[in-house]
């Protein structure tokens, strides 16, 4: 069966930076696949890649066979960036960012039908958004801005998800409602791909998990994911070195599951060291 996403042998550099080198992954619909890396590793630089809005200098990705830009034009792909990727001054309301997501439903003339607004109204329904549809899109909370752009791929009914680091800087509602959707849609058959630092909510979120250092070290089971040789691998950490004191970040399943595990990856001293 054709995968919802096939990459292979994938390389991307800017200028010296060698962001992705000889990344190959297969994403299966149908399944939430958490991506996990360090600060640095290559995970947003994976997703714009996928998106066709970085040009691989190496490499083939391919959406259900397609590639990126048909991909894209035949409205596959929903998106939700990192929040620095995003101009939150822009004067566009909640719904017009989820009616975004319809674009592809309209024609050129980008003329909203009963349709769309009724796929609008559900989809701000299912975030739990109504009521705040005709603010400024800058003017939600971290995790509101997330639920919105959520809310765009559904409006979509974007049959590939990918989600650049959705839990960071949201709230606890909102993670919860961004992991129940998740879970949702891939129930539904969609693929989706998440980055996120927040390994506690791993188990809970993912079927499979990723390991991202400019090439993939580990892809399969969750548990396996956490165990610490692996998150050694993946975070540079010496964890098998420090058997009472965790570092960030490097739990084994059971910590996580018995909550004795500090999971949150320290976001500013882990940068990789990609040059
Ligand atoms: N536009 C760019 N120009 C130059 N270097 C870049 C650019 N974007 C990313 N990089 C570099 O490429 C490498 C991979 O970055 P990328 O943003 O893909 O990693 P990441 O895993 O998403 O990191 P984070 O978790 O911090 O978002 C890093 O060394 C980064 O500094």
């Amino acid at each position: 069966m054709t995968p919802a996403i096939r990459v292979r042998d994938l390389a991307v550099r800017y200028g010296e930076v060698v962001a992705l080198d000889g990344v190959s992954l297969d994403v299966a619909a149908g399944r939430v696949t958490g991506l996990i890396g360090m600060n640095g590793s290559g995970k947003s630089t994976l997703f714009k890649t996928i998106m066709g809005m970085v040009r691989p200098d190496a490499g083939v990705v391919r959406l259900e066979g397609a590639d990126p830009a048909a991909a894209r034009r035949q409205g596959l792909i929903g998106y939700v960036p990192q929040s620095e990727d995003v101009d939150w001054s822009f004067p566009v309301s909640v719904r017009d960012v989820v009616m975004m997501g319809r674009y592809g439903y309209q024609g050129p003339t980008r003329r909203a039908r009963a349709a769309d607004r009724g796929a609008v109204d559900e989809a701000l329904a299912r975030v739990e958004l109504t009521e705040y549809a005709d603010r400024q899109i800058g003017q939600l909370s971290g995790g509101q801005k997330k639920r919105a752009f959520v809310a765009r791929g559904i409006a979509q009914d974007a049959r590939i998800m990918l989600l650049d680091e959705p839990f960071a800087g949201v709230d606890k509602r909102s993670e919860a409602t961004i992991v129940r959707l998740l879970r949702e849609l891939a129930e539904d058959g969609r693929a989706i791909l998440v980055s996120t630092h927040d390994l506690h909510a791993l188990p809970q979120l993912a079927d499979e998990a990723v390991l991202l250092l400019r090439s993939v070290l580990f892809h399969g089971s969750v548990a396996e994911a956490l165990r610490p040789e692996n998150l050694a691998l993946a975070f540079g950490l010496d964890v098998l070195d420090t058997p009472t004191r965790h570092p960030a970040g490097a739990c084994d399943s059971q910590d996580l599951s018995d909550g004795s595990c500090d999971s949150s990856v320290a976001q500013d001293d882990r940068e990789g060291d990609t040059a």
